[in-house]
């Protein structure tokens, strides 16, 4: 495992103010562009309307020239009028759409900045490996589906919505009985498209669940592949792909065919020949009774052919539009979940004692993890933390620096409630050092002095040395001015001993250390070990231990069985009480503490 690379964070706390009221999906997200939305709408729906025009010109103007006396003046006057119609409608279409774009920047702007400002106020232990995706989901996929319907459904919707209907009055105002002549087909589409859309209801779910089990059994094998390889299971891992794909095959089979056939006969039902054939075979009849002139079949056979298209439009712009209340939902749930305060009235802690006061924590309603967690942590003490695999020591440690808030009881500093304290204050006082290291895709020196900024170059190369990095990052092409993710590239233990010394610079008095150094090899190991020791030297320290020297030299030991304080001690007294800790110790055979449960 290496050291993860992220992208520099664009500075600066989120804005301060009162959170918005709670989403409210896709009305409640495009409300700051809602009359931009309506203008670009209304542009959309005369483009529309301008459209016929022309159409309407060239019946009017056959009429004029079939007659017997044509009039100049009113030929011209009707070219005219068409032209203008044209102009009109581009000029509408295009105004509608650079509308509706800068509606749209101006949202996506203003959706990130809305995303990115509550990210800024969720707590550090949100931001998982999961969440990471939800992020990246909101801030770019479901933004991005917001474009669609903002830069583009909208007017089009509109404009397909508006067309067909202004073309259906116009011709029924020349000929009812022709108009219904021209439509007579689009009941049978209409009907097939209701059938087929209520059916595709139920398999839009079956599709997602198949789509989802080709996309996870292609994300097992290719995470695990090592695994998969190494234990000879490449034929039964690609035979569950397999599976999953003819699965998925054969539910489209299911799903389309029989949808096909009644498909192509309906969609040729509203086709441009049908329509004419239609208006051509009821025209005759029509002009043959003697109901209405030749001429009069013009604008039905001009207009019914142009029918077809908007629906067809009608049909996809649906489509993102639902894609778009699916993404503003999303969107939704991430803006809904519950924030981090700071302090209204900021306190500063009084000195660095650190006291754990009945203190209860789960993740969400059914996962309760710590049960009425005590403890103090005197100045210049190590405490480490012991127990079964699962049994909340990681937990417990993140709630020092603030990365969830207690649910019951409370953590203080100095005497300070940690949610009485101000976040920079905070990370003055406590720092950390886990597990998992975030480097940031900045320069090595930058990354050491992330927490002090104005740190000198000695200052960064001294907190190297200690932390045991400094040869590693001599030996990069550019020394401390490479830049992590490119020119700097780390193992895992390298990677932590940067973080070390990161944590060494920032010389917090408190400090939450997660030991384990289960990546490194065994130098990458002893030079962590050493350079660990010199980062807890004089400092408080909160440790999730796993090495025996750490507990056994530990001012307290907090043995954590299922979420609770169970035994607490010095090494010696603990293992006289012959309780969990001697046993997890015997367990241990004398090397390792911590044993999966
Ligand atoms: N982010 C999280 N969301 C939900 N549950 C979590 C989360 N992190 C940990 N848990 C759960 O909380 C419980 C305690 O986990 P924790 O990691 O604190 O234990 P631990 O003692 O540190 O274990 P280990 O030594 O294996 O790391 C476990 O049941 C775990 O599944």
């Amino acid at each position: 495992m290496s050291g993860e690379v992220e992208a520099e964070p664009s500075g600066g706390a989120p804005p301060p103010g009162p959170e918005p009221a709670a989403p409210g999906g896709l009305k409640e997200l495009i409300a700051p562009v809602k009359s931009s939305l309506v203008l670009a709408a209304v542009l959309a729906a005369v483009g529309a309307i301008a459209s016929l025009a022309p159409f309407v010109a060239i019946y009017e103007l056959a009429l004029e020239l079939l007659s017997p006396d044509p009039d100049e003046g009113r030929v011209w006057t009707v070219v005219a009028i068409a032209v203008l119609g044209l102009v009109l409608r581009f000029l509408c279409e295009g105004t509608a759409f650079a509308v509706s774009h800068r509606a749209d920047n101006r949202l996506q702007a203003h959706l990130r900045r809305r995303v990115v400002a509550h990210l800024g106020r969720l707590p550090l232990g949100w931001f998982t490996e999961k969440n990471a995706g939800t992020v990246k989901t909101a801030v770019q996929d479901d933004v991005l589906a917001m474009h669609h319907l903002v830069g583009h459904s909208v007017v089009e919707f509109v404009s397909s919505a508006t067309a067909p209907v202004a073309a259906l009055l116009y011709l029924l105002f020349v000929d009812w009985r022709l108009m219904l002549v021209t439509i007579v087909t689009l009941p049978i589409y209409a009907a097939f498209y209701v059938i087929a859309t209520r059916k595709s209801g139920e398999n839009v779910a079956q599709y997602g669940a198949a789509l989802g089990r080709i996309n996870a059994a292609v994300i097992e094998f290719v995470q695990g592949i090592a695994v998969v390889k190494a234990f000879g299971q490449t034929r039964r891992a690609h035979e569950r792909f397999t599976t999953a794909s003819d699965d998925y095959v054969a539910f489209m089979e299911k799903w389309i065919s029989p949808v096909l056939k009644p498909q192509s006969v309906t969609s040729a039902c509203v086709s441009p020949p049908v329509i004419l054939l239609a208006v051509l075979t009821g025209g005759a009849i029509f002009v043959g009774q003697g109901w209405v002139r030749a001429v009069d079949l013009l604008p039905f056979a001009l207009l019914g052919v142009g029918l077809t298209a908007p629906l067809v439009a009608l049909g996809y712009t649906g489509n993102d539009i639902r894609s778009a209340g699916a993404a503003a939902a999303r969107i939704g749930v991430l803006l809904a979940t519950p924030t981090m305060t700071d302090p209204a009235e900021p306190r500063v802690p009084a000195g660095n004692l650190v006291e754990f006061d009945h203190v209860d924590f789960g993740y969400g309603p059914e996962k309760q993890v710590l049960h009425d967690v005590s403890a103090v942590l005197r100045p210049g003490t190590v405490t480490a933390l012991v127990g079964p695999s699962g049994a909340g020591k990681s937990t417990l440690a993140s709630l020092l620096p603030r990365f969830f808030d207690v649910d019951r009881g409370s953590i203080r500093i100095g005497g300070v409630d940690l949610r009485d304290v101000a976040t920079a204050e905070l990370y003055r006082h406590v720092g950390f050092v886990f597990q998992d290291v975030r480097l940031l895709r900045m320069s090595v020196r930058d990354n050491i002095r992330l927490a002090r900024p104005d740190a000198d170059d000695a200052a960064v190369e001294s907190a190297a040395r200690s932390a045991q990095v400094h040869d590693v990052v001599q030996a990069l092409p550019r020394g401390y001015d490479s830049v992590v993710g490119e020119d700097a590239k780390f193992s895992g233990g390298e990677a932590q001993r940067v973080s070390i010394a990161r944590a060494l610079l920032a010389d917090t008095p408190v400090l939450v250390l997660d030991e384990a150094t289960a990546f490194a090899d065994a130098q990458s190991e002893a030079a962590i070990q050493d350079a660990l020791s010199e980062l807890a030297a004089g400092r408080t320290l909160l440790v999730i231990a796993h090495r025996l020297h750490t507990v056994a030299d530990a001012d307290q030991i907090l043995v954590l069985d299922e979420g609770r304080v169970v035994e607490r001690g010095r090494h010696a007294d603990l293992l006289r009480a012959n309780g969990l800790y001697a046993r997890l110790w015997a367990a241990g055979e004398h090397d390792v503490v911590e044993v999966g449960a």
